[in-house]
């Protein structure tokens, strides 16, 4: 089973405005509403390709009730544990005229020790070999940087799979704990190591430390630029593929469906890479935090194609 953990998740409002005006009064052109958090999105995604995941982390109990409409609606599996407060509302914000997309993310309620004791004790009993979990997002308040290092230590000692995607000090003790797979986005990966984000060789080599580390595939997202994938067979750089952009939000989190799904599957790497690429277009094709359809993602894996480094000309 794949299981998704998201410890801070988020109602995401995605606004779309021609363009925002700082210091005045904006009107938005409209405006649409998803539950989301990395690992929510993530579900979601795998979803859409005919897999099936579980839903962990918390949830706000004062506005719990959309969200779990939300996640009925689209047929997701959860199994949260509810805390004080509010799930935080986060703003996206599209601007049309430009193509900027802006995040204006929230802290997210708070949670307290014997909220995180309880969450550990959840997963050291769900968990078994061979199953699948993805760990992403931001820790709430109240939430210690070591927790997703704990986390990773819990479920590899069960022989789980551990896909991870953090940022910040979080990222930094997590990696430490060795997860089978990582989805830094670049700026993420420079948290780890100093890296010329415009010079592709350095950012692999960095990767290959990773690798080195017992880390079994790093998949590094660079936005409108693409992504590379090292694995502990190759190296793999591709371009994003062509698409018309309605939001970004979540295209990470597909590329990390696609992985979850591709290792349920026993997918080859360049399987699961030209997968995630697929699902991140498809993703953002779509407005909010929608997730894309199978035949969406289907149509974009025809017009994946991949360069072995080496062989690539850096734009
Ligand atoms: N502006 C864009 N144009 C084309 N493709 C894009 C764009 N933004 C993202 N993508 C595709 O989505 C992939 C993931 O994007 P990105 O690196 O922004 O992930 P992320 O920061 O983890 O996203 P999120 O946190 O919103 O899920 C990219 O590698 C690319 O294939
Ligand atoms: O604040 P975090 O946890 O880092 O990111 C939260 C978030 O931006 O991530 C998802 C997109 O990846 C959104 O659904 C959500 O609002």
């Amino acid at each position: 089973m794949i299981y998704t953990v998201t410890l801070n998740p988020a109602i995401d409002m995605t606004v779309y405005i021609d363009t925002l005006k700082k210091g005045q009064v904006n009107r938005s052109r409209y405006c649409l509403m998803d539950a989301g958090g990395k690992g929510i999105n993530v579900s979601k995604v795998i979803k859409a390709l005919g897999g099936q995941s579980i839903v962990l982390g918390f949830l706000g109990n004062d506005n719990k009730d959309w969200f779990l409409k939300y996640l009925k609606e689209m047929q997701l599996d959860f199994d949260f544990i509810f805390v004080d407060g509010l799930t935080r509302t986060n703003i996206k914000i599209v601007e049309t005229s430009q193509k900027i997309y802006t995040d204006l993310n929230q802290n997210g309620f708070e949670v307290k020790k014997k909220d995180i004791n309880h969450l550990f004790e959840k997963i050291d009993k769900i968990a078994k070999a061979d199953d699948i979990f993805v760990v992403s997002g931001s820790l709430p308040p109240g939430a210690d940087e070591e927790v997703y290092a704990e986390l990773i230590r819990i479920l590899k000692q069960k022989g789980a799979k551990v896909i991870f995607d953090a940022d910040g000090k979080a990222l930094k003790s997590g990696v430490l704990e060795k997860p089978d797979v990582m989805k830094p986005n670049i700026h993420e990966f420079k948290c780890l190591f100093d890296v010329d984000e415009n010079d592709l060789n350095s950012i692999v080599n960095s990767a290959k430390k990773l690798i080195e580390s017992g880390i079994k595939k790093v998949l590094i997202s660079m936005g409108a630029k693409g992504a590379v994938f090292v694995t502990e067979n190759m190296e793999l750089f591709a371009k994003a593929a062509e698409a018309k952009i309605k939001s970004t939000t979540g295209a990470g989190d597909s590329m990390v469906a696609a992985i979850s799904y591709g290792l349920s599957q026993n997918m080859d790497d360049v399987s699961i890479f030209k997968l995630a690429l697929a699902c991140a277009a498809a993703k953002v094709s779509k407005e909010g935090v929608k997730p894309p359809e199978k035949k969406e993602i289907k149509k974009f894996l025809e017009k994946i194609s991949l360069e072995k480094l080496g062989e690539v000309k850096w734009i």
